[in-house]
């Protein structure tokens, strides 16, 4: 008995591991310290995190006098939400959006600026391509709400989510052609993920504005809404329940296999959904609801 609850254990801690692994450590040459004093330096805005009740957090992006512009201690503010989140048991849903109505203008280019040196610039895209890799990886159904422009860097984090919903008349941009750059965030890697290779092409080298019906044609996002601007985050929660609703042990179980079949061989997230599986079957939860569908009419 005691050797079988070790082994799940284990065997948990292993799913846990592979879910929130970094991407880049320092056999890669990042040093994270390095990194978080080198950021700390360029300060401005903040990251806030609100966990609901109901298992839907929603975290904010709040830099207003810059548009919501990333700077350095916002990418460590959002480290630290990611963990606290990856730690939160009762989740189920994330919605990401941005302070004022508008998502983000990309990274702050003051702090661009003070990191504009090759190393400097490494670090930071290994550094947000480590948190934005473990925030895709939540066991939380993930929605940014895009509202007013998600541009460069901005347009890089909604990729990060599950899904994406505009508003009328709001703006994704991969601006960074214009900033003579491509992607570091794992945002390129992404859009060629959720649109296909020529779309994503088409959307990097032109620099263009992509409105809502554009998005919704392409696939980049999953919805429009229609609601008032301080209605939207409202209705991108109603829009996020049907797929939050039921036990959280249930929810995060298929994230985490959506989440692995987006990033593994097929055999290898065959292996990955029997595992997460194991977790999940003959749980309280799961044997409450065969004892429901079992009850005789
Ligand atoms: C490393 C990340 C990198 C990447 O990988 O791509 C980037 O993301 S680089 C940044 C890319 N983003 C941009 O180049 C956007 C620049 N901003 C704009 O184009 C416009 O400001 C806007 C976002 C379209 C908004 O325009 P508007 O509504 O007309 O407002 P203002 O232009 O007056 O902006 C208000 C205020 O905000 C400051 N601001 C805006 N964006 C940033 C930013 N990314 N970094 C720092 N500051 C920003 C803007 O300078 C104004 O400041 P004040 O003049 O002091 O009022």
């Amino acid at each position: 008995m005691a050797l079988t609850i070790l082994k799940c254990v284990l065997k948990n801690a292993t799913a846990r591991r592979c879910l929130y692994r970094r991407l880049y450590n320092s056999s890669h040459g990042f040093n994270e310290t390095e990194a978080k004093k080198k950021l700390a330096q360029c300060s401005g805005g903040s990251i806030n995190l609100c966990k609901g009740e109901n298992g839907i957090a929603e975290l904010c992006i709040n830099h207003p006098s810059r548009k919501n512009a990333i700077s350095g201690s916002m990418m460590l503010e959002l480290e630290e939400r990611v963990s606290d989140l990856e730690n939160w048991k009762e989740g189920k849903g994330l919605i990401v959006y941005g302070a004022e109505h508008t998502f983000c203008s990309g990274g702050d280019l003051h702090s661009v600026k003070a990191l504009s040196s090759p190393k400097d610039g490494l670090m930071m895209c290994m550094f947000m391509q480590n948190t934005l890799t473990r925030l895709q990886r939540l066991p939380l159904i993930s929605v940014a709400l895009v509202q007013g422009k998600a541009l460069g860097g901005g347009a890089e984090v909604c990729t990060a989510c599950d899904f994406r919903l505009m508003t009328e008349g709001s703006e994704i941009r991969f601006v960074h052609k214009h900033m003579a750059i491509v992607p570091g965030w794992g945002g390129a890697s992404r859009l060629i993920q959720l649109v296909g290779s020529r779309q994503a092409l088409k959307l990097l080298s032109s620099a263009l504005g992509i409105h809502p019906e554009y998005a919704l044609r392409i696939g980049l996002t999953d919805d429009i809404l229609s609601s008032a601007a301080d209605r939207a985050l409202e209705e991108a929660k109603t829009w996020l329940t049907p797929y939050t609703k039921g036990p959280a042990d249930t929810t995060r179980a298929i994230k985490k296999i959506v989440a692995s079949g987006r990033e593994h061989l097929f055999e290898d997230t065959l292996r990955k959904e029997k595992d997460i599986f194991g977790t999940v079957w003959g749980s309280p939860a799961h044997l409450q609801a065969l004892s429901k569908a079992m009850k005789p009419n």
